[in-house]
């Protein structure tokens, strides 16, 4: 407790008008007296911008009354109730934050330092002296520390390790034993801003926002996360702890932020470029503990190679999802309010926000029906007679069921000779997923929904509400291995949104552990998920033999199917991997104008594709946060390699996007093949101003080239598959597509400002942003 007064007494004569408010919430002198006696609040905010009789209250009290002051310090601390002292230090500890942040760089101690000269003249015209100096003479013990520090380190200088407030710079940087002059040496730690063993450290930090870890060149506002109040549907939405403390005292804040703020902006305003190449360009550099580079990943799919990816690059993991100060941040959850703060150009943040366009049952089957309606008018056009992709040649027939029509017209169509999937719109892994093949089972999910929308507390309830579903025509005759069902995970990767890059991937084969039986009621004979498969007890014997490379099963296909099928030599790698790539690609194109673009936004999306027996291909859905186990022998030797491209991918293109570089050829580019060149196809802005796309006329558009290469990865040489002729073989697609084919000019061409088909009416707000939103925390990709 002895060490209140002089955390009280911190920032005298410092800079503006932010020690000014700390001195003033201190005033225990006649001023001050009345201020905490009862005078309105807006009456001692009057009061502070008087930084020396506010100067000459705060010593004369501490003086008088250190008991008076501290009481009351611990009784605001508890109260948390807005009044001068506590803003006072709400705005110390604030300021404290900023400059400690500038003190990073030179400019910024340049400017610290000048700026304290003024402060200090304003304060002290005549004497010229600056700090706090009591009529009779006596000095807090942080004021004579302070004055330490004036006699150790020149009066005006100012570095990185002294913080701009007296007294609290030494105390924020290292335990109060021995308080003095700090070790330059010594900086910062994230968390470890204030020791905890102190009381008043500690009344100084639990304020506002926690501790956090500033290392960029530029501050990170926190006004700015705050004054976001945009609700993106389609995420979580998480309450920052302390909010609602800083909310009340936001108007305060940033206008005591103003200077700092304005300060920094002109700073970052002369040093953008630098900043940028120092944050991407600084890879491999030796770790430097508690400075950064920062990466957070939130949940855990994946993250043990994400985190070995970052750390090679010798960046350092925070566990605060609120550090505003990383450099990556990949989340499987997406967050309103880390696209809310997040930083364009500086950062990079996994997850496009509105990927539910491609990654929601509904969103797709929107995206889709919205797509072939601007296709089929554009193909009214002349110019655009080329064949394109049409949606119902490889997505499956498939209704809203939260559309009374839709819904009313699956009812009617439905014949028992077919089978019919019902899946929820934004679920994975499987779950909620069932079968209709039987006029009772119509009827069931007839009633079912029926009374649903019936129920005007369903309908109010946005938590219980059921789930937006579809249903889809079941394809009944999988291609079978070994007589297993299986489907086809593969990628697109949206590697730089600005320009749009965009990237195949392969994937994997995923095979059910049982027997294909079109009439067994038995679901994991149904579906491929290896969640569904984990449920076996024979999982753990055979998971091995539920997941494929592509290798094998390019082989399988060779040795099983290539005479009797026709089939291409290398079928998989040609014409399989082709028509993936251009039903991406049209997928893509589809929601491409849509999506919320930002450089440094990327994207990995998981695509499922079906094959059936005439080795048509049929794409089931899109997933985003795809599943990144590697509990299998396959699985160790794709997804690490998948994850290291796609981030090396994204800081490819994002660096020389902000460096207005050309972008080919792309160094990290490994096994990914490009889909899409935004940089070619796209105009966009290079540098500066909005990075929004800007779009070219249609007619200025030139076709997608929707693979420039046909195979992302070599197949293994098998004994009778040379690998040679694979890349150039260009056999009859025997999958129904046309390897000529390619998206007229206006396929991207879907209105700017089209709206988003997924959320037409339905049973109340839009399931699948209710579905999203609420996601499980113990949500894993698939
Ligand atoms: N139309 C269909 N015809 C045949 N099988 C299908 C169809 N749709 C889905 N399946 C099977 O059901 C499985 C699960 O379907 P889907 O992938 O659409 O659901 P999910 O819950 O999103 O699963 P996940 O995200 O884990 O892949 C598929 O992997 C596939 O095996
Ligand atoms: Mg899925
Ligand atoms: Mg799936």
């Amino acid at each position: 407790m002895s060490s209140l007064p002089r955390a009280m007494s911190v920032s005298p004569e410092l800079t503006p008008q932010k020690g000014h408010l700390l001195r003033s919430t201190e005033n225990a002198s006649p001023d001050s007296e009345r201020c905490l006696g009862g005078t309105s609040p807006s009456k001692n905010v009057s009061n502070f911008s008087e930084p020396c009789v506010a100067k000459r209250c705060v010593w004369g009290k501490l003086q008088q009354n250190t008991d008076v002051v501290i009481f009351l310090a611990i009784f605001f601390r508890f109260k948390r109730i807005s009044c001068p002292l506590y803003r006072g230090v709400i705005s110390c500890r604030s300021f404290y934050l900023t400059s400690r942040h500038r003190g990073h760089t030179r400019r910024g101690r340049k400017r610290l330092t000048r700026h304290r000269r003024d402060a200090k003249m304003a304060l002290h015209p005549q004497t010229g002296r600056s700090y706090g100096h009591h009529k009779d003479g006596s000095e807090p013990q942080a004021e004579a520390t302070a004055q330490d520090m004036g006699k150790h380190s020149s009066l005006g200088r100012v570095g990185p390790d002294v913080c701009p407030i007296r007294g609290l710079g030494s105390q924020a940087r290292r335990p109060r034993r021995g308080v003095g002059t700090t070790s330059p040496s010594r900086g910062p730690r994230p968390g470890t801003l204030m020791p905890a063993t102190r009381s008043r450290t500690r009344f100084i930090h639990c304020r506002g926002q926690p501790p956090r870890t500033h290392v960029s060149s530029k501050r990170p506002k926190r006004s700015r996360i705050h004054r976001c109040h945009t609700r993106v549907p389609g995420w979580t939405h998480e309450k920052q702890m302390g909010s609602s403390i800083e909310e009340g005292l936001r108007p305060e804040l940033s206008r005591l932020d103003q200077d700092a703020d304005l300060l920094e902006e002109e700073e970052a305003a002369r040093l953008p470029v630098t900043s940028f190449e120092g944050l991407f360009l600084e890879g491999n550099k030796q770790p430097n503990p508690g400075q950064g580079p920062f990466f957070y990943i939130g949940g855990t799919n994946g993250a043990s190679i994400i985190s070995s990816y970052c750390e090679s690059k010798g960046w350092q993991r925070t566990q605060d999802s609120r550090c505003e100060d990383y450099k990556l941040k990949w989340c499987e959850i997406k967050c309103r309010d880390n696209y809310c703060s997040f930083r364009e150009g500086q950062q990079l943040l996994f997850q496009l926000p509105n990927n539910k366009l491609l990654t929601t049952k509904i969103g797709l089957l929107s995206a889709l029906r919205e797509h072939a309606r601007t296709l089929s008018k554009a193909r009214l056009l002349p110019s655009t007679q080329a064949k394109v992709l049409k949606m119902e040649e490889f997505f499956p027939e498939t209704y809203r069921l939260d559309i009374r029509d839709e819904r009313q017209a699956f009812f009617t169509l439905f014949d028992e000779t077919q089978i019919w999937i019902c899946k929820p719109t934004a679920s994975n892994q499987g779950k909620g997923i069932f079968l209709i093949r039987s006029h009772e089972e119509v009827a069931a999910l007839q009633a079912k929904t029926q009374s649903i929308e019936d129920d005007p507390i369903y309908r109010k309830m946005p938590f219980r509400a059921p789930q937006a579903r579809v249903v889809q025509r079941y394809v009944q005759n999988p291609l079978l291995l070994d007589g297993k069902k299986f489907d086809v995970r593969s990628y697109l990767l949206i590697a730089c949104a600005v320009p749009y890059m965009v990237f195949f991937g392969h994937g994997y084969a995923r095979l059910t552990l049982s027997l294909y039986d079109p009439h067994s009621s038995d679901l994991s004979g149904h579906l491929t998920n290896q969640f569904m498969q984990k449920k076996s007890p024979l999982y753990m014997l055979l998971k091995e033999s539920t997941v494929w490379s592509m290798e094998h099963l390019n082989r399988y296909i060779n040795d099983k199917f290539r005479k009797t099928k026709g089939l291409p030599r290398d079928w998989v790698f040609t014409t399989f991997t082709k028509r993936m790539q251009q039903i991406m690609a049209h997928c893509f194109l589809a929601v491409k104008s849509k999506l919320e673009c930002k450089l440094g936004y990327f994207d990995l999306i998981g695509c499922d594709f079906l094959i059936d027996e005439n080795f048509k291909v049929w794409l089931l859905e899109m997933n985003s946060n795809p599943a990144l186990h590697t509990n299998c022998e396959v699985l160790k030797e794709v997804i690490p390699g998948v994850v290291m491209e796609t981030l090396d991918l994204a800081l490819e293109t994002c660096q020389k996007s902000l460096h207005s570089q050309k972008m080919m050829p792309l160094l990290s580019q490994r096994h990914f093949v490009l889909l899409y060149n935004g940089e070619t196809t796209d105009l966009w802005p290079r540098m500066g101003g909005s990075r929004h796309l800007t779009r070219l006329p249609p007619s200025a558009l030139s076709s997608v080239r929707a693979a420039d290469r046909t195979g992302a990865r070599k197949p293994v040489p098998s004994r009778d598959a040379p690998t040679s002729g694979f890349r150039k073989s260009r056999q009859p697609d025997s999958s129904g597509g046309s390897g000529a084919e390619s998206e007229p000019s206006l396929c991207s061409g879907s209105p700017v400002n089209s709206r988003d088909t997924a959320g037409e009416s339905s049973l109340g707000p839009p399931e699948e942003e209710r579905e999203e939103e609420h996601r499980s925390a113990s949500h894993r990709g698939s």
